[in-house]
């Protein structure tokens, strides 16, 4: 069996239900109060620019050259298509200077990008791409169950053609591949090591979904 199928079996109950999570549900069916999703556009914006730089740190850590231009346009391809998905999104929702001034990232947000830069500072590209991959697949598969879904709120509609995209999908694959090949030349330990990076990761994707339903907030700003 492939090392990428494996370690997603090992975490297929929260997979499952993160495609299931009612914030995705909620957006298939067009019933997700914006508030919501303007929440977490403003988390996702903070999430993808940290995103895009641990992708410049595979670049970076990568042996080969071509291997450092495929990260490299992996970098651009968050920038050029999600993040200006965003600003598109970040004006039809009225998302203002005022509110990116007070904007702080939530706690799960804050985590996530945190454990994504610790795969990247202590580990090889194998650790980057098993900590990276979640964030790709995981939108693979929610892109693909809700692909017959057509949601009254144009941005919602919008935000499902992105992600249920030939492009995304391409880009899927090409780090499945990747992180195939490098499992297959590294050590036991080293490949345990990336399992646990891809866990954590898939478990911080349900924690985002639920983190922009809920609202969720710093104990420092409730009590
Ligand atoms: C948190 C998160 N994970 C994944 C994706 C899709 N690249 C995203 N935009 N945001």
């Amino acid at each position: 069996m492939l090392f990428s199928d494996q370690i997603q079996q090992e975490i297929e109950p929260v997979w499952q239900a993160s495609i299931q999570h009612p914030f995705v549900k909620e957006i298939g069916e067009g019933t997700l109060p914006l508030e919501n999703f303007k929440f977490y556009i403003m988390q996702d914006a903070y999430y993808l620019t940290h995103f895009a730089k641990v992708q410049s740190l595979g670049a970076a850590k990568a042996s080969d050259l071509a291997t450092t231009k495929k990260m490299n346009v992996h970098a651009q391809g968050t920038y050029e298509a999600e993040l200006s998905l965003h600003e598109t999104f970040s004006k039809l929702l009225n998302i203002t200077e005022q509110d990116q001034r007070v904007f702080q990232p939530a706690p799960t947000a804050y985590a996530y990008t945190s454990h994504l830069y610790q795969a990247a500072y202590q580990g090889h590209l194998g650790d980057i791409i098993a900590a990276i991959l979640p964030c790709y697949w995981i939108y693979h598969d929610v892109g693909e169950a809700l692909k017959d879904k057509q949601p009254e709120e144009p941005i919602y509609q919008e935000w499902l053609n992105a992600y249920g995209s030939e492009w995304f999908k391409n880009l899927v694959k090409e780090q499945i591949n990747h992180l195939n090949e490098i499992a297959e030349t590294v050590t036991p330990a080293e490949r345990e090591r990336m399992k646990n990076h891809f866990v954590i990761s898939v478990q911080y994707e349900y924690m985002f979904w639920d983190m922009a339903y809920h609202l969720e907030q710093w104990p420092g700003d409730i009590i």
